[in-house]
């Protein structure tokens, strides 16, 4: 594994924050058994700090959402360990990780209550597990939304507004329950570029404003290095990083650092350590999403 620290990131580093630490150790993953086993992770492990938003790419099928899911404890893994702030939350004696309010999951195609309002949508949470009370819910989901530039859509419902601006409802209820940690995998892949852009300076919005570690799965390296403090570079499967990027470009960013000569660079870096997995998982028979 190359470490590419290529300058000191402190003027980059993380929100300060105590809470959302993620430790992967030595993680496998296989499904099935024979001659139909399939090793989606292997011998997995690096560290994402308390309020770093991690960026994971790597060839499609390599093994990335089989991490994310692990993490959120939907499945099992075969072995290793996954620590959330210390903790051991799936490891040798509880291979499947519970569910939480801490990890919480925003998918590609993350699904609304149609016949809730955005607001109400975003109260959802902790009204039903009572840790606020609706009017208290309601008044944080009111402040979300406006973080996110929606606030004149609160009253509107999931089915009046575009699919980007639902990206943000989601998102905006997914943080309302102080997750330790964001896990989003893809949320953007369907969206065009410009809507794209709204959307990275809506989650950042939110993560500026929130501490929250982020761990993103994305095929889209401007993404990526717009956004994360780092890039986990995967190799084709199985998943394990093969290059870690450190982008030492300051945050709060906006998308001037997208013309900066390093952004260049660092695009440049992540472009050659995932061509070269992609021709890797090409070569073994896999095609490049
Ligand atoms: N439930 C399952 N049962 C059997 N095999 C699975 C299962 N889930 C995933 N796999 C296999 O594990 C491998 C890794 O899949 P995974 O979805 O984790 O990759 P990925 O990197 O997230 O892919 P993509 O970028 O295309 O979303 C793939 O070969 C996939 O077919």
């Amino acid at each position: 594994m190359t470490d590419l620290a290529l300058e000191p990131a402190s003027r980059g580093a993380p929100q300060t924050s105590s809470r959302g630490a993620i430790s992967i150790r030595n993680v496998v993953k296989t499904y099935g058994s024979g001659a139909s086993q399939v090793t989606a992770v292997d011998d997995c492990s690096f560290e994402v700090a308390a309020g770093e938003i991690c960026m994971v790419v790597g060839p499609s099928g390599c093994g990335k959402t089989s991490l994310l899911n692990a993490i959120a404890g939907f499945h099992d893994i075969t072995s290793g360990e996954i620590l959330i702030d210390g903790e051991t939350i799936c490891g040798p004696d509880r291979p499947m990780a519970a569910p939480g309010p801490d990890r919480v999951v925003v998918f590609q195609n993350g699904a609304l209550f149609p016949w809730k309002t955005n607001l109400e949508n975003v109260a959802f949470g902790p009204t039903m597990q009572g840790t606020m009370t609706e009017a208290a819910a309601k008044a944080r989901a009111r402040s979300l939304l406006a973080e996110v530039g929606l606030d004149d859509v609160a009253e509107r419902f999931p089915g009046e507004i575009s699919s980007g601006m639902r990206r943000r409802v989601e998102i905006a209820r997914a943080v309302i329950n102080e997750p330790r940690v964001l896990l989003l995998d893809e949320p953007y892949r369907a969206l065009d570029a410009l809507t794209k852009q709204v959307m990275h300076e809506a989650l950042l919005e939110l993560y500026y404003r929130n501490k929250v570690t982020i761990f993103f799965i994305t095929h889209d390296l401007e993404e990526a290095v717009f956004l994360g403090h780092k890039l986990v570079i995967s190799t084709a499967r199985p998943c394990r990083p093969k290059t870690i990027i450190e982008v030492d470009i300051p945050h709060p960013r906006d998308r001037s650092v997208i013309t900066s000569p390093r952004f260049r660079e660092l695009m440049e870096a992540a472009h050659e350590a995932v061509r070269q997995e992609a021709v890797a998982a090409f070569q073994a028979g896999d095609k490049e999403g």
